[in-house]
């Protein structure tokens, strides 16, 4: 048995946190605390005590967009489908983007704490621009591979996918032209799902017609963690030699253990079954990215509850950086 994890894409295990306190991709308030709560709670003490060394960019800082949605501009895009607070949305993202995208040609590994899943398209638009080659595993309820005009919500947090793959490039919302300056996008080939349970209708046409890797809660069930997350890596990354960024939305776990986020689903992940993820592909070396979205302290109705998820997030982080190999 391994006892130390060869990080391949980062020997000298040097990490920026970038923090991205934002929440206008959905509607409830809050979220956009995640970042600061996860770092009050010891996240860049728990990786430096792993042996990284640890920086932090705040791209949104100054910028006014990290306050809830409620004092943000609120705004609709009707022109196809519909899609909520698209200029905003759009800025948040294009910054993140570019924090992400340097960090990435620096060859430190990004870890991205959100603020809501909209800011997944900035995560994996900013990691493929140095990573041409790069694979993802998205942990969620969700497949956030909606457009506006297929998503019931208008909710942005619900497009990542689908915007990160150029699809349906012609509803989306003029806001978003930033992203056809991102080369690479990512191929349907290339990202796997795990932890599904609550797809629109539409969402589920997409990921079979595109032939996306998905593993639901009923894979999980059936064949267990460690093979699901043994199937996934095979499709995605069948030589084993590229980078995986893996894009964790908390509402993956089931609300037992992460109850405040804005959209939980019972029949989630037990919290054994989130952490097994990430250290499995820690254990590959292969770890290339990650981010850690959607905690809503503001939804816990206990102070229990809000302690719970951000530890949550933080154990993930940690199992990622190393933490469970003894
Ligand atoms: N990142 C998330 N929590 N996404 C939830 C999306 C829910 C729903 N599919 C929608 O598009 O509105
Ligand atoms: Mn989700
Ligand atoms: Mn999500």
């Amino acid at each position: 048995m391994k006892t130390q994890i060869d990080y391949k894409f980062y020997p000298t295990k040097e990490v920026t946190i970038i923090s991205a306190p934002f929440s206008a991709g959905q509607g409830k308030g809050g979220v956009e605390k995640g970042p600061g709560l996860l770092l009050k709670h010891g996240l860049r003490e728990d990786l430096e005590a792993l042996g990284w060394s640890v920086s932090i960019k705040e791209p949104l800082k100054g910028t006014g967009l990290d306050v809830p949605p409620s004092e943000l501009e609120e705004e609709f895009d009707r022109s196809h489908g519909i899609a909520k607070r698209p200029t905003v949305v759009a800025q948040a993202t294009e910054r993140v983007y570019r924090a992400v995208k340097e960090v990435s040609h620096q060859k430190r590994l990004p870890l991205t704490i959100g603020g809501d899943h909209s800011i997944g398209v900035s995560t994996l638009a900013g990691f493929l621009d140095a990573n041409p080659d790069a694979c993802v595993l998205w942990i969620d309820a969700h497949a956030d591979i909606n457009t506006p005009e297929t998503s019931p919500s208008g909710n942005i947090h619900g497009f990542p996918v689908a915007l990160a793959m150029g699809l349906s490039r012609e509803v989306w919302p003029k806001q978003f032209s930033w992203l056809d300056e991102a080369k690479n996008k990512l191929a349907a080939d290339r990202i796997a799902y795990i932890g599904l349970r609550d797809l629109d209708p539409c969402e589920k046409k997409r990921v079979r017609e595109l032939g996306i890797a998905a593993y639901s809660m009923y894979h999980v069930d059936k064949y267990g963690i460690a093979k699901v997350v043994e199937m996934a890596l095979a499709r995605i990354n069948p030589t084993g030699k590229s980078p995986v960024h893996i894009s964790y939305d908390v509402d993956a776990l089931d609300p037992l253990f992460t109850p405040a986020t804005g959209t939980p689903v019972r029949g989630g992940l037990t919290f054994r079954e989130g952490m097994y993820i990430v250290e499995a592909v820690a254990e590959t070396g292969n770890l290339g990215a990650l981010d850690i979205v959607e905690c809503n302290p503001d939804l816990a109705s206990t102070d229990v509850h809000e302690i719970d998820t951000i530890t949550a997030g933080c154990a993930i982080a940690k199992s990622a950086f190393g933490e469970t190999l003894v």
